[in-house]
């Protein structure tokens, strides 16, 4: 059985941040991912997680934070130096918080020296960073106009020219259904480069259990498969977080 996460930027929001890590522990959740920690002091976010006995799992780099920043600039040509360094900050914070993945986001970029730009930061991390795993992730273009990585096919050719073992995909299975319109077959397509999954209901991104995609039956597929990562719920709760938790396996 894989083990699930809470996404911490979306789940438990009616708390504060510190008090969502006991909240996610007692709703029945192992780990906990948060998108952009970085405007709480790490040693803080540590002691949270510890406190509630989770496991931090993800954060994102970059940008520095979530209000209003752009969605990573990892494929902006002009942002290389900007890149570098707040990688290295997303390196501290992951290192001071044991997360297992750091998701780098490429933002919005398009063309063939995108692609290059992506590729060369790409490697770069994954030399400076040997022993991180490192994730990309395709965004769907309806909620993510212009984001650069959009396609699974482009994320698994990405992986291969970049050719580092610390690098894999990120499959959302919302974005999956949202960009395919089958989250089955890309999951088959892709399931071997996946090193971390996340979670919600399509179309609309509440609880996993509306929509049209069976996660019951996703979740068999995928343990089947032999994944033994992390499933992240990663979702907008469409009324208080606890009422809508019927679909996490265990409870
Ligand atoms: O939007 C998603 O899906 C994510 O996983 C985020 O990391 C993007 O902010
Ligand atoms: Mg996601």
């Amino acid at each position: 059985m894989p083990r699930f996460a809470a996404n911490l930027t979306m789940l438990f929001t009616e708390l504060p941040m510190q008090d969502r890590f006991a909240a996610a522990a007692h709703a029945g959740f192992t780990g906990v991912e948060i998108l952009f920690p970085y405007d709480i002091a790490a040693k803080e976010l540590a002691r949270g997680a510890i406190a509630a006995g989770v496991e931090m799992v993800l954060l994102n780099c970059p940008p520095p934070n979530w209000a209003g920043g752009p969605r990573g600039f990892a494929a902006q040509p002009d942002q290389q130096e900007r890149f570098r360094s707040d990688f290295d900050r997303a390196l501290r914070f992951a290192q001071a918080l044991r997360a297992t993945h750091i998701h780098v986001m490429a933002g919005t970029a398009q063309g063939v020296e995108a692609h290059r730009v992506f590729v060369e930061n790409l490697r770069w991390a994954t030399e400076r960073a040997p022993h991180a795993s490192l994730t990309i992730e395709p965004l769907n273009p309806t909620d993510m106009p212009g984001y650069f990585l959009n396609d699974f096919d482009q994320a698994v050719e990405i992986i291969a020219e970049v050719g580092a073992a610390n690098l894999g995909l990120q499959f959302d299975a919302y974005h999956a259904q949202m960009i395919t319109g089958d989250v089955a077959a890309t999951w088959q397509r892709v399931a071997a480069q996946v090193r971390h999954i996340q979670i919600a209901g399509c179309p609309g991104r509440h609880e996993p259990g509306c929509g049209v995609i069976d996660y019951p039956a996703f979740f068999a597929l995928v343990e089947a498969s032999g994944y033994r990562g992390w499933i992240s719920a990663e979702y907008e709760p469409e009324n208080h977080t606890e009422d809508g938790l019927d679909w996490l396996p265990r409870r």
